[in-house]
């Protein structure tokens, strides 16, 4: 850089100083000049000394002190209140001043001089009128001298209108050449704002009639929860339709008042199947609730997001609030579309046996009867099927299901829908973190809340991940026998034990195998179905099986239900109602359990199938089979030629209706010999059928359970029954009249079955058939013992009978088995007894096989099972 430009530069620099100094003092001399000016014209005081007058003040009151009295004076007397058009110039002189601080100043003299003009005639204008329409408060007119002046030649030249007129147009004339002001302009922008105040207006109302209506509607709605609980405290039945009646009234107690909005959706629930009931559209019920708020949403919310205000931010909660509610609605009916409703899958054909087929034919054709009676003696299934829910039922009890567990505070979806001939399953997710258990006890309110007979909650749905919620049809369809006779599956097993039990909630026919179980416990209330259960059961026999294949023996202690069935061949003796005949019965099971076990040793076969096969071949190839124990009678001198031939041996089913009666009656004696059957018949093909409507544990006792692995509960009044029997809850969860869990051998998992429905004639009409069929081949030895009693090996006898019926001998094999130390100095101090009684309390229980044999250092095993904790 050389010295000129140095210099220009400094020279630059300077010049830049300088006019930011000019500038910002000139900023600061225009505020003090306008706010000086300012306070001294309103402290103008006329007896101030000024330059008009002398005044009678020697110190002025002025603000502004005498210089600014004597400003004041000479302002108003020429301009009179137009003075203040001077603070106010200047004022607006810094603004400018303020606002273009950044530009460069420049000086136009044109401009000026339009400006000064423009500023002159404001002046004239203004005192002008101000002259004419005169406001007091000044010694001398309002306009000042050259306001009166300028109105007195006006008024002379133009009158008073035509001066008005004439003056108001050069006033605003002269403020747009002074100030460049547009009128124009300045009219779209007031105009712009007056409309935009107005919308702020209108939205400020909108706002405030949607918050009060907010407001009036929560209390009404807090009105109506406080009388709907009133209302169903004081209900005491449900009235029709049930589930209706229920959205608003059942279960409101449990409600707290922050899900008023559930029981608004309720109601919602509610009035769309009103709606749908009275045939109306369900938008003409539903939204007429909401359209007074709902109209001014959108611009509320393009609002509340600008207007920070305290009060705006209260309506706009209030608004959010609805706009969060309609969400939620139309949430809900987004759900129920998407809402997967599937009947259950079937498994079976549903196409008719070979062997309906064939009794059809044999009908035609009139063949030969058949070794069986035909299915048709059975009453047919009905030709018209109850029908379930309604697909819209159905989506308002899924939505009710999620409200109704949403107000215990378990959150949870319904997923899937399975609509069944008696029940319909819900399947639900639950939301992470939530215990199945919570569902599982909530069973008996969901219950009340749906205003349904009894909720079964399946805890573990096999092969998916939900949770199982199934409530009973408002009808439900009967299972006729005849329709699960008629099945492939029955047809197609090959066991003569085969049971047909009735359908599963999707239809499918339940046909399982005694043999496979081997024994089975059939519990359940009064009424629940169980007699009619086990009628099916005997019934399926009779119908798969001739007296060659399954003999029964039959133990009534009621002298009533089975009885019915005296004179049909399968019987080995008839109906025993007498209990020490059935303690003989059951001794004679177990004697004749022994004997088939020498047999098939004998013959060198493992189970009954087995040596039934062996004999029948030697049968076939004409060699029979001779009786390996037969000893020759000494008295008859008959010799080898006398050995009788072997014949086929069929399973022996022991039936007994009410086996509390049994237990009552007999004692623990029943106990042990069913203990003994139960532990070893299975190969021997001796199946024991026990039923009671006791479910207690004295009846079921450890003792049974651990040896009848399979169960079949009907209803029960408590869970504790249910557990008694099923060894968990869900029992007491049925519905009764054949209603049934059925709890495979070797498994956890109990299977639905709705009982198949066999009547009184049915069972008539079947054991008439059978009776003209043959005869029945009584074995006298069953009721009297004969001398079997005696030979009954392990079984123990009279003695160790008493020690049994010893009152400590529950709680001494409850010891046993839970402490699993079977030694009988432990069970002698545990029961604080003397030594000979523990060690016959010992014997009894390795009698009764819950311990075994002791062994060569006198330790025993504990072979039963721990008894069940309830
Ligand atoms: N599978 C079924 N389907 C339809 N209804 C049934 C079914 N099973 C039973 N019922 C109805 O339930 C009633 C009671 O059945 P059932 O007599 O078998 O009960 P229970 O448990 O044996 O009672 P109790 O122990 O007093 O004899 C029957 O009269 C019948 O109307």
């Amino acid at each position: 850089m050389n010295e000129a430009e140095a210099k220009v530069d400094k020279q630059g620099r300077f010049q830049a100083y300088i006019s930011q100094g000019v500038r910002e003092g000139a900023l600061i001399g225009l505020v003090a000049l306008c706010v000086y000016l300012f306070m001294a014209l309103i402290s103008y005081n006329p007896e101030d000394p000024g330059w008009a007058n002398t005044g009678h003040n020697q110190v002025a009151t002025n603000y502004a002190g005498r210089t600014g009295a004597w400003f004041a004076n000479v302002l108003f007397y020429f301009f009179g209140y137009v003075a203040y058009l001077f603070p106010l110039l200047i004022s607006y002189k810094a603004w400018l001043q303020f606002h273009n601080r950044h530009k460069k100043m420049e000086f136009h003299w044109p401009l000026f001089f339009v400006r000064l003009l423009g500023f002159v005639l404001v002046l004239i204008s203004a005192t002008g009128l101000l002259s004419i329409y005169s406001i007091a408060g000044l010694p001398i007119s309002s306009g000042g001298v050259l306001g009166q002046e300028i109105s007195a030649s006006m008024l002379k030249a133009f009158n008073l209108s035509g001066s008005s007129l004439l003056l108001v147009a050069i006033f605003l004339f002269s403020i747009t050449v002074f100030t460049g002001l547009s009128w124009l302009k300045l009219m779209d922008r007031t105009g712009a704002l007056t409309l935009k105040l107005a919308y702020k207006l209108i939205a400020g109302f909108k706002r405030f009639k949607a918050y009060i209506a907010e407001r009036s509607a929560d209390a009404h709605e807090r009105k109506a929860d406080k009388e709907r609980q009133q209302s169903s405290a004081k209900q005491t039945a449900v009235k029709e339709p049930p589930l209706l009646l229920d959205e608003v009234s059942v279960g409101s107690e449990n409600e707290p008042q922050r899900n008023s909005l559930f029981s608004k959706i309720k109601n919602r629930v509610a009035l769309k199947k009103h709606a749908k009931a009275e045939g109306l559209n369900e938008h003409s019920v539903s939204p007429k609730r909401v359209d007074p708020v709902l109209g001014g949403i959108e611009q509320h919310q393009v609002e509340v997001g600008r207007d920070r205000s305290k009060e705006s931010k209260q309506h706009s909660t209030a608004i959010e609030k609805i706009v969060a509610k309609e969400k939620i609605i139309a949430e809900e009916d987004q759900k129920g579309k998407g809402l997967k409703i599937a009947p259950f899958l079937k498994k079976s054909s549903q196409s008719e046996s070979k062997r309906v087929a064939k009794e059809k034919q044999g009908k035609l054709f009139a063949f030969e009867e058949g070794r069986l009676p035909p299915i048709t003696l059975l009453d047919p299934p009905e030709k018209i099927k109850e029908q379930g829910y309604s697909k819209e039922v159905l989506e308002h009890l899924s939505r009710l299901l999620e409200e109704k567990l949403g107000d215990f505070g378990v959150s949870i979806e319904v997923v899937e829908v399975n609509p069944g001939p008696v029940i319909t399953r819900f399947e639900i997710q639950p939301a992470p973190g939530v215990k199945v258990s919570r569902i599982t006890n909530l069973a008996k309110d969901l219950a009340r809340s749906l205003a349904v007979l009894s909720v079964r909650v399946v805890e573990v749905i096999p092969g998916k991940s939900v949770v199982g919620i199934e409530i009973p049809n408002e009808k439900r369809q009967i299972v006729r026998f005849s329709e699960v006779l008629s099945t492939k599956e029955f047809d197609d097993s090959q066991s003569p034990l085969t049971l047909a039990l009735g359908n599963d909630i999707a239809g499918d026919p339940i046909v399982v195998d005694l043999a496979k179980m081997p024994h089975l416990l059939v519990a359940g209330t009064t009424g629940s179905g169980k007699s009619v259960g086990v009628n099916a059961m005997l019934l399926s026999m009779l119908y798969k099986s001739t007296p060659e294949e399954v003999r029964l023996i039959m133990i009534d202690p009621k002298m009533l239900e089975l009885s019915i069935y005296d004179g049909i061949p399968h019987l080995l003796t008839p109906v025993v109602t007498d209990m020490k005949e059935a303690a003989n019965s059951l001794r004679w099971c177990v004697a004749e359990m022994e004997r088939r076990y020498r047999l098939m040793a004998a013959l060198g076969v493992r189970n009954l199938a087995g040596y039934n096969r062996k004999v029948k071949d030697g049968i076939e190839a004409g060699e029979p089979l001779k009786d390996p124990l037969w000893k020759p009678d000494e008295n008859l001198l008959n010799g080898e030629e006398d050995r009788p031939e072997l014949t086929t041996l069929p399973c022996v089913v022991v039936v007994v209706d009410e086996f509390a009666d049994m237990m009552m009656i007999v004692g623990k004696k029943v106990e042990e010999l069913i203990a003994r059957i139960a532990q070893k018949a299975r190969a021997a093909g001796i199946h024991l059928i026990l039923a009671t409507q006791r479910p207690s544990v004295d009846v079921i006792t450890g003792l049974i359970k651990a040896n009848v692995p399979t169960r079949i509960a009907f209803q029960v009044s408590s869970r504790i029954d249910s557990r008694t029997i099923l060894d968990q809850g869900g029992a007491e969860q049925l519905l009764g009249h054949g209603d049934m869990l059925y709890m495979p051998p070797g498994t956890g998992m109990p299977i639905r079955v709705h009982g198949a429905f066999v009547s009184d004639d049915e069972v008539h009409r079947t054991v008439d058939d059978w009776k003209q069929r043959g005869e029945p081949d009584y074995i006298e030895e069953i009721l009297t013992g004969g001398d079997t009693s005696e030979a009954i090996p392990g079984l123990s006898g009279e003695s160790s009978g008493d020690s049994e019926q010893d009152a400590l001998f529950d709680e001494a094999v409850a010891f046993v088995t839970e402490t699993r130390r079977a030694s009988i100095s432990s069970v002698q101090r545990k029961l604080k007894i003397g030594y000979n009684r523990a060690a016959n309390l010992v014997e009894a229980m390795e009698a009764a096989g819950v311990v075994s044999e002791a062994g060569h250092n006198g330790a025993r095993e504990v072979l039963a099972p721990p008894p069940p904790k309830d």
